[in-house]
């Protein structure tokens, strides 16, 4: 990464883990990134996860002289947790990664003029394999959006959107999709033991099994239709189970699923 910008997290969660963990991994020096939260708990376990970077129970100490402010708080305590960043210089990149908020209440909330990129990235960042949707406002400069595009770029797949309507599909989509493909390989699991394999062997089985098809969808110029239809062959095994799936409604299951997060996603931001 070019940028050596200072980057200052508020809110050391999950999300803020995975970037950070991405970051590092992607060599971005631990000592320039900061971290605050009110958890003691979370600050320790930050610190022994990344040794190096900065943390705090302070917000104010965390963004000093920082080039991008990443705002990784839940949505519900964003108002509040914005307010105290009001007297910020003008000159910084807000980087907000949570679901639903807007750019324009967040700008709002920050006292308005603000550099803001609203982005919507996943857990695998944390091993350089997010997948990342991100909006600029007409605030951000140049400079300021290259910034951004090293920092979301440096975990993973990144896609940058005109609209940002488009980040509510991101977040019901890839924001969230890591816990239905985690449920999928759940389901795998349990299946194998009702089948009489031991859970261990089940689980390396479903684990492998979802790695092996993303990457192979990945690196094949096929459809995963196709791919799919490689699997199947006439009158074979792979023919009975996904009849079932689809006489079950999987395809309607998913789209009303994805639905629902895209509607959470928006009655968050008003909220
Ligand atoms: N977990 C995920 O897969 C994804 C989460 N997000 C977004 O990331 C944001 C954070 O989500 P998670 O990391 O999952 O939540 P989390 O609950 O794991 O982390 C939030 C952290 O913020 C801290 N916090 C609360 N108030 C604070 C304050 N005033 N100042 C500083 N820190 C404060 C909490 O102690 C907590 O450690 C949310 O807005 C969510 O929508 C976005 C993409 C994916
Ligand atoms: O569940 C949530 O609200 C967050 C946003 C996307 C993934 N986790």
């Amino acid at each position: 990464m070019e940028q050596r910008d200072t980057i200052a997290f508020i809110g050391g969660g999950n999300m803020a883990g995975s970037l950070i963990g991405g970051l590092i991994g992607d060599g971005y020096p631990a000592a320039r990134i900061r971290v605050s939260d009110p958890s003691d708990a979370q600050r320790a376990s930050l610190a022994e996860r990344f040794p190096g970077i900065v943390v705090t129970a302070d917000n104010a100490e965390a963004i000093r002289s920082a080039g991008c402010i990443v705002l990784a708080v839940k949505p519900q305590v964003m108002a509040t947790t914005a307010d105290v960043l009001r007297e910020t210089g003008r000159h910084v990149l807000f980087l907000s990664v949570a679901a639903g908020i807007t750019s324009v209440r967040l700008d709002h909330w920050l006292g308005g003029d603000r550099a803001i990129v609203r982005a919507m990235p996943n857990t695998p960042a944390l091993i350089g394999c997010g997948a990342t949707g991100a909006y600029a406002n007409a605030r951000v400069d140049t400079t300021q959006h290259a910034m951004a595009d090293h920092i979301l770029r440096a975990v993973g797949e990144l896609q940058w959107f005109e609209d940002e309507a488009a980040l509510d599909a991101v977040t019901a989509l890839s924001g969230s999709g890591p816990a239905y493909v985690f449920l999928l390989m759940e389901a795998l699991e349990a299946g194998g033991v009702d089948l009489g394999l031991d859970a261990d062997t089940a689980r390396t089985l479903a684990l492998h099994t979802v790695y092996g098809a993303a990457r192979l969808a990945l690196e094949s110029h096929d459809s995963p239709a196709t791919l799919r239809a490689r699997v199947t062959s006439p009158g074979g095994t792979t023919e009975q189970a996904l009849k079932v799936f689809e006489t079950g409604g999987l395809r309607k299951l998913v789209a009303e699923a994805m639905g629902a997060a895209a509607r959470r996603a928006r009655e968050l931001g008003e909220n």
